[in-house]
């Protein structure tokens, strides 16, 4: 393996030569095309300050104007390209490849080398296959033997007869190993033995089998990932998103592509795994941030709201009316709710311009009432909005050569003027060469510029009050539930209370827009190609329902643990595939689980998965570490305690986090260690990033997260006393990587103590 080694060395040094080479010429290229810009800029910006006072110069300006921009988009995208190809060799050069593979395709045999991106010598031969190239499925894929790769011409088999693994660092190759399984557990165990970034790093190189099959879906409409706390559904639904917009470069780019992630922080956490691999991110939201983008001027409640919320009793009433709200039902009940709604059941309200009634609710409610009822609702409402657009439009085509306005248009500037005129009308403009048309012409662009706001309210559909309407469905629905009519009254009043405040419940977010979408037709983004869901077990089908309503055409992807579920029971994976399935009407539903737990130690998962009634299906990666420490103590010395455990530990890890079971909790814990020596960052909802390496949240902030060493806060009986708690127990535990402890005050939680053999007893007690 020495000489082997020798001679790896020897070709990585080519390559690493040919990529210098080429990163001198894209550099030189680089500066060309970028003092080729500005050149282009600076005279743009010269020819943009003639004068335009004059009708006709200013048409002539126009048409320069136009030439100029092309020729600066132009040189702008040249400058990007080398910029990218910059950005790709410096990425490459310290460590250019990670595997090798010998094939014999149709007898002909070939050895091939993968890495982060291509990167092809003078003559077009490949001296590295990006990583997502179709024949690179043949390193992530196969064992040695037969394997296929899917080609544009079908599957196609190759005879695999060597995998070969590098750890390279500064263009030097310091350990290798040939292999016959997907990745050897050599490379993993040096992948996972690091100590924890405050980013999320790529896989890459060690992508699994399984992980694989979810990173080069292209077929499903809908693929659902059920993995264990650690198995790498995040990295590979990362990995996946770059595939795809590697192998659809031309129709798909990273706009069409959204992500549902569950906090900022997580968001920030994940941020440069695509640039790592050269792409550009995709856009992150958490479903709080969606609903209030579509519901303005609300604050819609987040998970943790709703959580925090959840500590407290609710009732059974309250408990009841959600679950039908978060249901799949609850869009039949909204059909038959509109079906059944006449006009004197839709509430109108004035459309205002400048604090005067433009559009009065009686003149839009009377015309609704003149139209047919062999319309449907939706049709009729559809009909007011043209109706009341084009009585707008008659209005500023009467008022085009008022005085009034012809005033107004006498006091704007020449920019002004000039951007009324606009561009695409320079021919017309100049076959009529008639000054009056002209002004009518930016008299009207006037008007239409001055009541654009009417526009928009028509547009959309503000006359309609859609929370009166929801609030008189929900007591449609005490009508439709009469036994608990009260309990529909009850959930109407908080609805109205919590709209005083600008707020509204999670809850209520997706049914009420689904009623207003019911309504105006409206709601939906035809452009989206790809949805992530993270964290699926804490969203509600009606919320997930209204995601696939929003995005129409887009194939979903959603992950998640039912284990570590927030809210609801748990639920098997197969079940919770036919219950999308059937939800999303999916033609293509595939279901991938992942039972294999990379990111603990032994230890660590061996605790964690006993924490659960089904957890022996769970699979321990082999890395050890210490048994998770149990200490015992008083409420009178559990500061000193916490203390001294978080000086231990950052001893010998990076990132120490404290995780309690409330916000609450965290401000406690943040004050018993106010004097202890080094930062202590307590993270909120609403923080995007980490700074201290002694960090303090709860556990549901964590989610999605990991640290080098966690410690439990409090597992006492009293804070986890039944199975309810698991889900979080199990969360909690997960979040390490390398050391557990856990600090109970008082009698620990039961939950814990079942299961006293994977963990090491500490008593503290006070003398
Ligand atoms: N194939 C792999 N090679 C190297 N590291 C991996 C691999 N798969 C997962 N990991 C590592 O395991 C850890 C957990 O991965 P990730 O966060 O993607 O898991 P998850 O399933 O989303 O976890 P959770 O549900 O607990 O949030 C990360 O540190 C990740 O880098």
């Amino acid at each position: 393996m020495h000489q082997e080694q020798a001679t790896e060395q020897k070709r990585l040094d080519t390559v690493v030569q040919k990529i210098d080479q080429q990163l001198l010429e894209a550099k030189d290229a680089y500066a060309k095309a970028h003092s080729e810009t500005r050149a282009v800029e600076s005279n743009y910006i010269a020819n943009t300050s003639i004068n335009t006072a004059e009708v006709d110069d200013s048409m002539e300006t126009n048409a320069e104007i136009q030439q100029q921009r092309n020729i600066v988009a132009r040189v702008t995208e040249t400058e990007n390209i080398m910029a990218k190809s910059v950005d790709t060799l410096t990425m490459l050069r310290p460590n250019p490849y990670f595997g090798r593979v010998d094939i014999v395709e149709d007898n002909w045999p070939e050895t091939l080398y993968i890495g982060l991106a291509s990167l092809q010598d003078d003559d077009g031969e490949f001296l590295i296959y990006d990583w997502r190239a179709s024949i690179s499925g043949v390193y992530y894929n196969g064992t040695l033997g037969q394997v296929s790769y899917p080609t544009p011409n079908g599957e196609q088999t190759v005879d695999l007869q060597k995998k070969r693994q590098f750890v390279i660092s500064d263009a030097k190759i310091t350990n290798m190993f040939d292999t016959n399984e997907t990745v050897g557990d050599e490379m993993l165990q040096f992948a996972l033995g690091q100590q924890n970034d405050e980013v999320m790093r790529n896989i890459v190189a060690t992508i699994q089998k399984e992980q694989n099959q979810i990173i080069r879906d292209t077929t499903s409409d809908l693929l659902v990932v059920q993995g264990v706390a650690g198995s790498g559904k995040t990295s590979a639904i990362l990995q996946r998103i770059a595939f795809l917009l590697f192998h659809a470069r031309e129709a798909l780019n990273s706009d069409q592509i959204v992500l549902f992630s569950p906090n900022r922080l997580f968001s920030s956490y994940i941020a440069d795994v695509l640039p790592s691999l050269g792409e550009r991110n995709m856009r992150q939201v958490t479903l709080a941030e969606f609903f209030s983008a579509r519901l303005q001027g609300l604050t819609v409640q987040t998970l943790f709201d709703r959580y925090e919320q959840e500590q407290q009793v609710i009732g059974s009433a309250s408990r009841r009316i959600r679950e039908v709200l978060e249901s799949a039902d609850i869009v039949t009940f909204i059909q038959q709710y509109v079906a059944q709604l006449s006009t004197k059941d839709l509430h109108f309200v004035d459309i205002y311009y400048e604090d005067k009634v433009f559009f009065s609710a009686t003149e839009l409610a009377s015309y609704m009432a003149s139209l047919s009822d062999n319309y449907s609702v939706r049709e009729r409402i559809d009909k007011v909005q043209k109706h009341f657009m084009q009585v707008l439009m008659d209005r500023i085509d009467s008022l085009q050569d008022a005085d009034w306005v012809l005033e107004e248009l006498d006091n704007l500037t020449d920019q002004e003027y000039q951007n009324l005129l606009g561009d695409e009308d320079i021919e017309e403009t100049l076959v009529s060469e008639n000054v009056d048309d002209v002004i009518s012409l930016v008299a009207k662009r006037y008007l239409i510029k001055h009541w654009q706001v009417i526009d928009d309210a028509l547009y959309n559909n503000f006359y309609l009050d859609i929370y009166e309407q929801y609030a008189a469905f929900l007591t449609y629905m005490g009508t439709q539930d009469e036994a608990h009519a009260d309990w529909w009254e009850a959930k109407q009043e908080r609805f109205a209370r919590q709209l005083e405040y600008h707020r509204i419940d999670l809850e209520d977010a997706a049914p009420l827009l689904f009623l207003r979408d019911a309504l105006t037709g409206g709601g939906t983004n035809q452009a989206m190609s790809y949805v992530f869901v993270d964290e699926m077990q804490d969203y509600a089908l009606s919320q997930l329902l209204y995601l696939k309503h929003a995005f129409p055409k887009a194939k979903f992807t959603v992950l998640g643990d039912s284990e570590q579920a927030l809210f609801r029971a748990v639920e098997t994976p197969q079940a919770l595939l036919n219950k999308y399935a059937q939800a999303f009407a999916a033609k293509q539903p595939t279901l991938i689980k992942l039972n294999k737990a990379y990111r603990s130690t032994q230890e660590i998962m061996n605790f964690a998965k006993a924490l659960l009634p089904d957890g022996e299906d769970i699979i321990t990666f082999t890395r050890h570490g210490d048994k998770p420490l149990l200490i015992q103590t008083e409420a009178t010395q559990v500061d000193d305690v916490l203390i001294d455990e978080v000086a231990r530990l950052r001893q010998g890890f990076q990132t120490v986090a404290i995780l309690t079971k409330t916000a609450d909790e965290s401000t406690v814990v943040m004050d018993a260690l106010r004097n202890y020596p080094e930062t202590v960052q307590l993270l909120h909802a609403t923080d995007r990033s980490r700074v201290a390496n002694v960090l303090v949240m709860p556990i549901y902030l964590a989610k999605g997260l990991e640290f080098d060493a966690v410690i439990g806060y409090n597992v006492s009986q009293e804070n986890y006393p039944d199975g309810k708690a698991t889900g979080l127990l199990y969360t909690l535990a997960s979040r390490a990587m390398h050391a557990l402890s856990l600090i109970s005050i008082g009698q620990v939680s039961g939950l814990i103590t079942h299961v006293h053999e994977t963990i090491e007893n500490k008593q503290l007690h006070n003398n």
